[in-house]
């Protein structure tokens, strides 16, 4: 456990950049400091290692006032993560990652064999180890990031910014991997972010910072969503709020209904599907796996012959993730039923926009007991 008590950083006499902050963060759990830049976020981050040191209040990890520790020792009990990699650029990814552990005195080929491990921990093929971190991409670069701070196993991970500098696919790979990662972890992580979304997804529990270095509102992310504390919350988690709720409103109650299935090797077959055609549904092509391929529209069987001529599909619904994911691939599918996959990838069924939204508002009613 993280605890500040009463902590205010102020630098030279600007106004305070950290201002009377009280806050607990659990032992293995995720999380995330979000707000405009400017709020204290980094700096709220840093205090939690000494990098940088209050001006009045304490911080407690496990019970003991941290300004008691030696900010050396400290340190190598947390693991940071910047927002550019911050590797060395003249030792391999390998040494990279075995740089702590070499420092705390982990004999050279020890270190490296852990190092080893830990890029294939952090989805990294080992043939990268031998590469100097220039040869990687940025994403690249950001998992050997993650990987050197958990070299030397830390209880606690710092994060500031590190998925930020990325692409937008590449840095939702990233946020799937850190949360995987965690779930066999169990690390106590503290993720500093601008984006509301990315605090949502990551996080336990967020923390909103607003202008001026006050704590705004600190919850799980469900509840920040649903019931912002303030107007400077409600404005800054966003116009899309709404439809981000969803993400944690369970999927498992959609209805999933049978969608007419053609086997891709079929398409060019004209004997087959034939009446199909007639009724004038929507038809879902799959790959020999069951894995959807596109549609075929209403009327056109004929016309479809190989999947080149497939319309394409829109998003895929992992059947009883989020009511999010399962409206989402209504509204992206051309047919206008999302297409819901098992954990294989097959096709299980469709789900209709008309039936969530009706779950959606059954569940609105429920929650405000009218
Ligand atoms: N070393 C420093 N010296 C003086 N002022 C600083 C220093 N570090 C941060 N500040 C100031 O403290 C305030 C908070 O900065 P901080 O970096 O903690 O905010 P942040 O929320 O992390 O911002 P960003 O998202 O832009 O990184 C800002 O006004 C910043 O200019």
């Amino acid at each position: 456990m993280i605890r500040f008590r009463s902590v205010t950083k102020t630098y030279g006499d600007a106004a305070p950049a950290v201002r009377n902050l009280d806050l607990d963060i659990e032992r293995g759990s995720i999380t995330v400091f979000v707000g405009p830049s400017g709020c204290g976020k980094t700096t709220s981050l840093r205090m939690i290692n000494r990098m940088v040191e209050p001006t009045s209040g304490t911080i407690e990890v496990d019970g003991q006032d941290i300004s008691t520790v030696k900010a050396a020792q400290l340190r190598r009990s947390m693991g940071y993560v910047m927002q550019s990699s911050g590797l060395l650029p003249h030792r391999t990814v390998l040494d990279n990652v075995a740089t702590v552990p070499r420092l705390n005195g982990t004999p050279r080929r020890d270190a490296r064999r852990r190092a080893a491990e830990l890029l294939d921990v952090v989805g990294l093929a080992s043939s990268l180890g031998t590469r100097y971190p220039a040869q990687l991409s940025g994403g690249q670069q950001q998992r050997v990031g993650v990987a050197r701070a958990l070299a030397a196993d830390p209880p606690v991970l710092l994060m500031d910014e590190p998925f930020s500098a990325v692409d937008p696919v590449v840095r939702a790979e990233l946020q799937d991997e850190l949360l995987r990662l965690q779930q066999e972890l169990s690390k106590t992580i503290v993720f500093v972010t601008h984006d509301i979304d990315e605090a949502t997804i990551l996080g336990d529990k967020v923390a909103v910072f607003a202008t001026g270095g006050r704590l705004a509102q600190y919850a799980a992310p469900e509840e920040i969503l649903r019931a912002p504390v303030d107007d400077f919350v409600a404005g800054f988690v966003g116009r899309d709020r709404g439809f981000r709720h969803l993400s944690f409103q369970d999927g498992n109650a959609v209805p999933l209904h049978p969608v007419q299935v053609i086997a891709a090797d079929r398409l060019a077959d004209r004997s087959a599907d034939r009446s199909a055609a007639a009724d004038g549904g929507w038809a879902l092509c799959v790959d020999a796996d069951g894995a959807p391929l596109g549609w075929v529209p209403p009327g056109r069987r004929h016309a479809v012959t190989t999947t080149a001529d497939l319309v394409p599909g829109g998003s895929l619904y992992p059947a009883g993730t989020s009511l999010r994911r399962a409206l989402d691939a209504a509204l992206s599918s051309p047919s206008g039923l999302g297409v819901a996959v098992d954990a294989d990838g097959r096709v299980t069924g469709v789900v209709q926009a008309t039936e969530i939204l009706a779950l959606i508002e059954a569940a609105r009613l429920q929650r405000t007991g009218s």
